[in-house]
């Protein structure tokens, strides 16, 4: 039977006040008004995950500005949360938006992979829904993939499509991550992210026709190099049927299956049981897989090298 693979996963969220304000965005709340996770905090979260079947912690963040007095801080917190879940043997994949070169070289040592959206690289964007968003520069966010191929990071990215962009851009997105690709080989996984609204998004727009998302799916199959997996979140997608079909277009990845999504928290997750079955019914297999795909394993820090390995073990039965 055919494989589709996703990642047993859980999220831990540093804190989720940004200086950003991505007018689709549900998750950030003011700079100022939240309290960040404290370690403590994460080690109870950590602990009370352990028994269940969780590989990969994700690192989820709002951002603080770069010239911020509370900077350091934010970064510092972030580092070890990710070198806590390391020591209790979770494989770390951080996406906190665009980090300096310097940040991102020590994060490496604490992360199986990273990931950051390339969201879409048309300048219209800056007009409109990413007018009060400067992490949302094309070319800052082109320049973290380019960093982390120069850092040998695996990478994740993808773009979020419904944002106000057209199919012309889409191409050109995915192009540009294709071109990177070729230079450095970082790039493991693109995700196709259809915008969902929530409750709390200022953005007064439908979401993106999930009915669009196979053809996308296909598309992007013939752009992008075949050693990069096609993601599909498939709590944003309009049902099974929609899901199949992304799936038999080429998409191969259902990323972080995690308890909550706390990115679009109105869309929950099928329980994995249900999804294994209807998947089944369909002809295919669903596989766990690690934040880290095989051919990167030689470039993660050699102290991670055997924790990896031993996951490959315990994982891939
Ligand atoms: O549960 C989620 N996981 C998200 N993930 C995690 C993803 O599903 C995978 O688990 C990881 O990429 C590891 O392979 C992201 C990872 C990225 O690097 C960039 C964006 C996302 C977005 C989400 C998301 O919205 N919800
Ligand atoms: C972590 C990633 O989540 C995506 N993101 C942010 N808000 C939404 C939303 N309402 N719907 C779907 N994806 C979203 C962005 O692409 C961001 O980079
Ligand atoms: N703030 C980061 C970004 O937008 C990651 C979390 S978004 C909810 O890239
Ligand atoms: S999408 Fe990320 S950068 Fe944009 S407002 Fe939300 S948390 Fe901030």
């Amino acid at each position: 039977m055919f494989q589709v693979s996703y990642s047993p996963a859980l999220t831990l969220v540093p804190t989720y006040e940004c200086f950003n304000y991505c007018t689709y965005c549900n998750f950030r709340v003011n700079p100022g008004t939240d309290t960040w996770m404290s370690i403590s905090q994460a080690a109870s979260i950590l602990e009370s995950v352990k028994s269940h079947y969780v590989c990969e912690i994700l690192i989820l963040s709002g951002e603080v500005h770069p010239h911020s007095a509370k900077r350091r801080a934010w970064f510092q917190r972030i580092y070890d949360i990710c070198q806590l879940a390391l020591e209790r043997g979770f494989l770390p994949h951080t996406n906190v938006g665009p980090l300096s070169y310097e940040e991102m070289a020590h994060l490496k040592g604490v992360n199986a992979s990273m990931g950051l959206m390339l969201e879409q690289m048309t300048p219209e964007l800056l007009k409109t829904v990413h007018r009060y968003a400067p992490s949302k520069v094309p070319q800052v966010r082109l320049e973290q993939l380019e960093w982390a191929g120069k850092l040998q990071i695996p990478f994740t990215t993808g773009i979020l499509m419904g944002i106000g962009e057209n199919k012309a851009d889409w191409w050109e997105t995915l192009e540009a991550i294709a071109q990177l690709h070729i230079t450095y080989g970082n790039i493991q996984e693109v995700i196709l992210q259809p915008y969902s609204p929530g409750n709390r998004q200022t953005w007064d727009a439908p979401g993106f026709d999930p009915h669009l998302l196979p053809e996308v799916v296909a598309a992007a199959r013939q752009i992008l190099p075949q050693d990069i997996t096609i993601q599909i979140p498939p709590n944003l997608v309009a049902d099974i049927g929609g899901l199949i079909a992304c799936i038999e277009a080429g998409a191969s990845d259902l990323g972080g299956l995690v308890p909550k999504d706390e990115v679009n928290p109105d869309y929950p997750h099928l329980e994995l049981g249900k999804l294994t079955e209807v998947l089944n019914f369909a002809g295919w297999e669903l596989v766990p897989r690690l934040p880290v795909y095989p051919q990167y394993d030689s470039w993660l820090p050699i102290p991670m090298q055997q924790l990896v390995k031993d996951w490959r073990t315990n994982i891939e039965m």
